[in-house]
């Protein structure tokens, strides 16, 4: 969901561009369930926060996960508009709340699903209230905020829309980091970058609308009355999207809401994803193992890290099982460095600027990492390579070469090895106050949110300080190598 911030930035209001280039790539399916460690369970439509009053709203539409409220309408009314026979149904689970389980036996390679175009919500879907869409459309919203729109504009008519069990049956309130507040997001994710994320996210939503209602909204009031069209309701509609639209490669890369399919859950075994199926006309997916009936049945999310997937879904997966997680070292010129102009400048030209995030991974770190590193620490008889430097440093350049200047490499890599300590610190602090934290309730209700969030955060925490612990070894072990006493 770094994705959808970046897609924020490039197609967010104001200038209202078409070219939305959303989010999330679906895969899906998997082995084992994953069993939560944290048992702590919260119904997310509990607000904890009192420094918003429209926190303390409630969305009047949807229903609590934690419950089976809504299921059997919802599955009812999709196989009466056309959803063939399913070897899935809905249940409560171990991993997710609700989830997809099967009823039979499923073989490893078998199409599940079948979802037909008509139960598929996209930027094209006809509106309940037609004068509405268009006037979104010749005002060019792009589709995320489009989507946003049309999923408020539809849950306000309750039974007269036609999707009104599918919408009946979506979380009251999504897990996501847009429902955290800012204090929250100091106090539990101090130490992680997905902070930044979530507050860069959280301006993106607030930001759009509030173009939304200036541009737009405000004008045409009687289509779009601020009792309905207000930040909780967007920030609810954009919670769903982020949490379930998907991407479909085979329709072009259409971005959807796929009712039934986006009742599946992650499990970050499994690799098969959401598709258009042209040759039956429905979103399907494809087993990548065998299931027997009562297991639970999943798909993946993509290749997200712990930190994108807490950001988008609001959950966290157990330490170790996610192959794809990594942590945001950042990186940084000093302003005493003598030739820091300079070398700013380089990095401008490449699209990077003085202070810059690059991903860690339990297997190693990417090679524009180590070309940062040694711009930061080249002395100035070494400006003349200042820009081949910037360059490797960004992902611009054709040429994937591991530059190196053994120089400097051991500065470098010690330069590297202070930041992730310095990293490091910082969870280890959060993670040691963690246990003695003062929640600051005063309810029940609101101990049960702040535990909640507070174990995600140690979860995050502790995942993204194990790959810098390895970082750190590795590092240390190369300056070994390379005769630097460390
Ligand atoms: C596409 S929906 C899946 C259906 C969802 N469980 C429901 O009841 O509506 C995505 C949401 O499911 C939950 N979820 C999915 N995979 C999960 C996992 N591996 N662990 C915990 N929660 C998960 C998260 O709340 C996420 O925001």
């Amino acid at each position: 969901m770094a994705e959808a911030s970046r897609f924020f930035r490039t197609t967010l209001i104001p200038s209202f561009s078409q070219n939305s280039n959303p989010l999330h790539r679906t895969s899906h399916s998997h082995s084992q369930p994953i069993l939560r460690r944290n048992t702590i369970r919260c119904s997310v439509s509990t607000s904890g926060d009192t420094t918003k009053t429209t926190e303390n709203q409630r969305i009047p539409w949807g229903c609590d996960i934690d419950s089976l409220e809504n299921a059997s309408a919802l599955q009812k009314w999709l196989s009466d508009s056309g959803l063939p026979p399913q070897k899935m149904a809905i249940e409560r689970v171990e991993v997710g709340e609700r989830g997809l389980v099967a009823l039979k036996n499923i073989r490893k390679g078998e199409k599940l699903l079948f979802v037909p175009p008509s139960l598929v919500i996209t930027a094209d879907s006809e509106w309940s209230c037609p004068e509405a869409g268009e006037i979104l459309k010749q005002n060019y919203v792009p589709d995320w905020p489009l989507l946003a729109t049309y999923l408020i504009s539809e849950a306000k008519l309750m039974n007269s829309s036609r999707w009104s069990n599918y919408i009946s049956a979506l979380p009251r309130q999504p897990y996501s980091l847009l429902y955290w507040t800012r204090s929250e997001l100091d106090r539990y994710l101090e130490a992680s970058q997905i902070r930044e994320r979530a507050i860069e996210r959280i301006n993106d939503v607030t930001g759009t609308y509030n173009d939304l209602r200036l541009r737009i909204f405000s004008k045409y009031p009687h289509l779009f009355p601020e009792e309905v069209f207000n930040m909780e309701t967007f920030k609810w509609s954009f919670g769903i999207l982020f949490s379930r639209l998907v991407r479909l490669p085979s329709m072009d890369g259409r971005v959807a809401l796929v009712p039934w399919a986006d009742m599946l859950n992650h499990s970050c075994e499994v690799e098969t994803f959401l598709d258009y199926d042209r040759s039956t006309k429905g979103v399907v997916f494809t087993t990548d193992r065998p299931y027997q009936p009562g297991e639970q049945v999943f798909i993946s999310y993509g290749k997200k890290s712990n930190g994108e997937l807490l950001l988008s879904y609001g959950f966290v997966p157990r330490e170790g099982t996610n192959p794809s997680d990594s942590v945001e070292l950042s990186l940084s010129i000093k302003k005493s460095d003598k030739c820091y102009k300079e070398k700013v400048e380089a990095l401008r030209k490449y699209g990077l600027s003085m202070s810059q995030c690059f991903p860690l991974q339990i297997t190693g770190w990417p090679l524009e990492l180590m070309a940062y590193a040694c711009l930061a620490v080249s002395p100035p008889s070494m400006n003349r390579q200042f820009e081949e430097m910037a360059a490797a440093a960004s992902n611009k350049t054709s040429s994937k070469k591991d530059i190196r200047y053994p120089e400097i490499e051991e500065q470098a890599l010690q330069f590297i090895l202070d930041s992730c300590e310095s990293s490091i610190s910082k969870y280890s602090k959060f993670l040691q106050a963690s246990g003695s934290m003062d929640l600051d309730v005063t309810s029940p209700k609101q101990l049960n949110r702040k535990l909640f969030l507070k174990q995600l955060a140690v979860d995050l925490c502790t995942s993204e300080q194990r790959i810098l612990f390895r970082a750190q070894y590795i590092l240390r072990r190369r300056l070994r190598d390379i005769g630097a006493v460390n």
